[in-house]
C-alpha cells in the first residue's frame, strides 16, 4: 500500500498518514520524517495507543482518525460473544494518551455509538473508514472556503504557518495546508513562511516535507523570526490549526500560537484558524477549561540527544496554548468561515 497515495487513482502528492488494509493500520512514522519515509503497521490497540502517545502519528484529525482504527483492532481482540467490555478498556486506553485534541474523544466515541448499535468489525471497520473518508473531503472544502476567506492582495499571497496542520496531521490534504494548497492551485501563492515550531520541530520536519513534496515554496524560520517579518509586511496572513475550540472561539493549538496571534493583531494581519467542526467542542464554554499537555521535558532539554542546557537546569513543556476568541480573524471550517463568537449558532443550525 503506497502510503502516499490511496489505492484510487490519486496522484503520488497525496499523502495520506493513516491508512487501512484490511488487517493493520499502517501509519506513516512521522518521528522519522524528513529523513525517511517509515511505514509502521499497527496491529493492535495496546500498539495504536503507544503509537498516539510517542507521535508515530499526530494532529489533531489524524489521531482521532488513528483512534478509530484502534477501536476497531479493539473489536477483534475482544470476546466475539460480549465484545464491549473490552471495547470500553479500549476507549479508556486509547483517551488516556493525549488530553488536548478533541477529535480524539469525538472519534472513540463515535465509535463506541457505533458499536452499540452493530458490534460486528465489519460495521466498525466501516465506521472507522467513513471517518478516514470523510475527513479527506472535509480538508478539501475547508481547504477552498479558506482560499475565499484570504485578503485580496495585488501580489501572491505569504502565509505564515505555526506547527504542522497539514495531510500528515489529518486523514489527508490538511486544514491549514489545505488553505495553503488551494491557494497554490488557484496560483494566489508566492510562499509560505512555515514556523519550525520548537520542540518538536512539526514546522521544520513535517510541513517543509509535505511543501517541498508538492513544488509548493516554503521557508523555515526560527520561531522567532515571525515578529521581524510581520514588522516588515512580509505575511499577508497567517493560517494554523486547532486541537480544541471552545464554544466561544478560543483556540487551543500548538504552544506558540498565542504568541504569533498577538503579533499578527498588533500588526493588523489576518490571522486565521483553521479546523472541522470536529475540533469545536461546544461543551466548553470558554478555553480556559482546555486540558494543556504537558510533554517530557526531554524535548526540550534535547535535540537529536545534544543536551541544550547545564546539568541542574529545570525544562517545561506544555504542548499547546490557548489563543483567545478577540485574537482570531475567523474559524474556517468545512461549511464556511465564522467569526468566533458565531459558531455556537452556526453549529446549532
Ligand atoms: C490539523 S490540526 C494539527 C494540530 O495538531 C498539532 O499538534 P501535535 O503535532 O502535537 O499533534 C498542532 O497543534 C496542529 O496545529
Amino acid at each position: 500500500m503506497d502510503l502516499l497515495s490511496m489505492t484510487s487513482a490519486r496522484t503520488r502528492s497525496e499523502i495520506r498518514p493513516v491508512l487501512w488494509d484490511g488487517q493493520s493500520c499502517l501509519l506513516i512514522d512521522q518521528t522519522a520524517l524528513p529523513g525517511s519515509l517509515r511505514t509502521v503497521a499497527i496491529e493492535t490497540s495496546e500498539q495504536m495507543a503507544t503509537a498516539i502517545r510517542t507521535m508515530i502519528v499526530r494532529g489533531a484529525p489524524a489521531i482521532g482518525v488513528a483512534a478509530a482504527f484502534g477501536m476497531v483492532l479493539g473489536r477483534r481482540e475482544a470476546d466475539p460473544a460480549q465484545p464491549l467490555p473490552h471495547l470500553q478498556k479500549v476507549a479508556s486506553l486509547l483517551r488516556s494518551t493525549r488530553p488536548t485534541a478533541v477529535n480524539l474523544f469525538w472519534a472513540i466515541d463515535r465509535m463506541l455509538a457505533a458499536a452499540h448499535l452493530d458490534s460486528s468489525v465489519a460495521h466498525l471497520e466501516g465506521e472507522a473508514i467513513a471517518i478516514l473518508e470523510a475527513d479527506i473531503a472535509t480538508c478539501r472544502a475547508i481547504g477552498d472556503h479558506g482560499l475565499a476567506a484570504l485578503p485580496a492582495t495585488p501580489h501572491r499571497l505569504r502565509l505564515l504557518t505555526h506547527c504542522n496542520a497539514g495531510a500528515l496531521a489529518t486523514a489527508g490534504y490538511g486544514t491549514a495546508l489545505g488553505v495553503v494548497r488551494s491557494a497554490h492551485r488557484a496560483h494566489r501563492l508566492e510562499r509560505v513562511w512555515a514556523d519550525e515550531t520548537r520542540p518538536r520541530l512539526q514546522g521544520a520536519r513535517l510541513t517543509a516535507w509535505e511543501l517541498v513534496q508538492e513544488g509548493i515554496p516554503v521557508t523555515v524560520i526560527a520561531d522567532t523570526v515571525a515578529a521581524h517579518l510581520l514588522g516588515k509586511g512580509q505575511i499577508d496572513a497567517v493560517v494554523v490549526g486547532a486541537d480544541r475550540i471552545a464554544a466561544n472561539g478560543d483556540v487551543a493549538n500548538k504552544i506558540g500560537t498565542r504568541g504569533v496571534a498577538i503579533l499578527a493583531h498588533y500588526h493588523g494581519v489576518p490571522f486565521f484558524v483553521v479546523a472541522p467542526w470536529s475540533t469545536i467542542d461546544l461543551d466548553l464554554a470558554d478555553g480556559s477549561g482546555i486540558a494543556i499537555e504537558e510533554r517530557s521535558p526531554e524535548e526540550v532539554r534535547t535535540i537529536d540527544g545534544v543536551v541544550l542546557a547545564p546539568e541542574g537546569t529545570d525544562f517545561y513543556n506544555p504542548a499547546f496554548d490557548v489563543t483567545p476568541a478577540a485574537l482570531i480573524s475567523g474559524i474556517v471550517t468545512e461549511t464556511g468561515v465564522f467569526a468566533p463568537a458565531q459558531l455556537g449558532a452556526a453549529l446549532r443550525r
